[in-house]
């Protein structure tokens, strides 16, 4: 088959599934809880129901799981996990990644507001068990949120005979030459490889998620690599593809478009990109040691729930960190010049709290979940780099990986604080264009009243 400029082949698009969903669901044999409270640090309490009952919520839901046409044993695995009531891109992507003939989907909603829940269901309920062969495969752009995407396949595919496989640097068994997993998921270098290998056989795939479909299309990053992948794909039959994302910038829309054609779409407008429970904040610092001076002094607030420090550059990363531990504060540093058993344990003892302070770069930006992280601070702000598509000047604003780091707080409608540190007249401005792109006030903290920032914080956290 030929490609054509893009680099595409041509992809059947419909056709006939196996899917788990053909059995009729019967109804939930597990009771889910009554009420979802959520706790924060601040021993605040938002009731999850008031939001998932709240028409104009990202959590909202008119319909209940069973509604939606799931097999009874993905039911039982919702519950068994705590999920009570779908939300609203649940509600609304899970009835048209299901039907059948099994139609591409584009799907856009906030940072934290279920969207794994609606790809997972999707391969869980297209695999057919009885078959040994890889039916699904997964890709994220970091191992971490690869890793965390698996968890939740492996507890939402509790009650089913899933087997699953990592496509991720140094995870394969030693020796191991041939996977036969139903569901991969990996990122695309590791999983390019072990298709190029036939270490994955790919001629049964039928469903192909993109997680953080903008950031892996971006034909500056790792647009190549996805799209490798893609091509490898059987072209015997139809290979239904899922592109799910907070956000979608016009320069990776076109090519989504033809990535995944003929799509479903659900997506955002312009002004619903940022979620309310976010407050954004901002603090001016006079130069890059006062920043560094400034987050010491922050450190007591910033280990009351846990925290994220986006800085720029990796070395930067490490170089406040071994400040930080050197003068007896408890921090750690994650970006990816680490090696992949060490970045497993780093976020493994974030995820578990036994860390409070994660200092990272934009690795973590995206898809991260960890529930009691109540406070972002961007450190550095995320420019665009100079190869950046939209703008001509690397001083330019990267607005949606703004977008995904405050978004690893405020999950599913908890509350949370980000807090970006500017220190001169160009982060000043790039500030300024963040604030005006999502039409949202970011309000200024003074750095020398740590009780008005106590005060401000606490409120933001109500
Ligand atoms: N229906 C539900 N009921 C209760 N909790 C849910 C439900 N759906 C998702 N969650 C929880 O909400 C949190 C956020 O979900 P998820 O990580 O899928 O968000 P996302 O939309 O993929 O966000 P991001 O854009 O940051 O990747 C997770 O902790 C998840 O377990």
């Amino acid at each position: 088959m030929e490609k054509d400029a893009d680099g595409f082949y041509t992809p059947a698009t419909t056709g006939p599934a196996v899917t788990l969903e053909d059995k009729p669901a019967e109804p939930a044999l597990v009771v889910p809880p009554e009420t979802d409270l959520i706790k924060s640090n601040f021993e605040v309490t938002v009731t999850l129901a008031d939001q998932q009952a709240d028409p104009n919520s990202p959590l909202y839901s008119a319909k209940t799981f069973e509604e939606l046409g799931l097999h009874q044993d993905l039911l039982k695995g919702l519950y068994d996990i705590g999920f009570s009531k779908p939300s609203k891109i649940q509600e609304r992507a899970l009835p048209l990644l299901l039907a059948n003939p099994p139609q591409n989907m584009i799907g856009q909603s906030q940072s934290g507001t279920g969207k794994t829940a609606a790809f997972v269901l999707t391969m869980l309920s297209r695999v057919d068990f009885s078959k040994n062969k890889t039916q699904a495969l997964c890709l994220a752009p970091s191992r971490e949120l690869a890793r965390q995407i698996m968890s939740v396949v492996v507890a939402m595919g509790k009650f089913t005979q899933v087997q699953t496989e990592y496509a991720i640097k140094d995870n394969l068994p030693k020796g191991a030459n041939q996977i036969t997993a139903h569901i991969v998921v990996g990122t695309p270098g590791t999983m390019t490889d072990l298709m190029k290998r036939k270490v994955i056989d790919v001629s049964e795939v039928k469903v192909f998620v993109l997680d953080e479909a903008d950031n892996m299309l971006d034909q500056d990053g790792l647009g190549d690599q996805t799209l490798r992948v893609k091509n490898m794909l059987p072209r015997t039959h139809p290979v239904q593809i899922i592109l799910f994302s907070a956000t979608f910038p016009d320069h990776v829309r076109a090519f989504a478009d033809k990535f995944a054609p003929q799509a479903n779409k659900i997506e955002l407008q312009k002004e619903d990109l940022s979620v309310e429970g976010i407050k954004q904040f901002y603090m001016d610092c006079r130069d890059e040691q006062h920043k560094y001076d400034i987050l010491v002094s922050l450190y007591q607030l910033l280990t009351i729930g846990q925290s994220i420090i986006f800085c720029q550059h990796r070395h930067t990363a490490d170089t406040i960190s071994q400040r930080m531990v050197a003068e007896g504060h408890k921090v750690a540093s994650l970006h990816g010049a680490k090696d992949a058993s060490e970045r497993d344990s780093i976020i493994d003892n974030f995820r578990e709290g036994r860390e409070k302070v994660l200092i990272t770069t934009n690795v973590i930006a995206r898809g991260i979940d960890i529930l009691q992280v109540n406070m972002v601070v961007n450190y550095d702000l995320p420019l665009m780099n100079d190869r950046g598509r939209q703008f001509s000047e690397d001083t330019k604003p990267d607005v949606e990986t703004y977008i995904h780091r405050i978004g690893r707080t405020g999950r599913f409608g908890r509350k949370g604080i980000s807090i970006n540190f500017v220190h001169n007249k160009n982060t000043w401005l790039q500030m300024e264009q963040i604030e005006k792109l999502l039409g949202k006030k970011i309000i200024r903290i003074e750095t020398n009243d740590l009780d008005d920032m106590e005060e401000k914080m606490k409120k933001a956290l109500k």
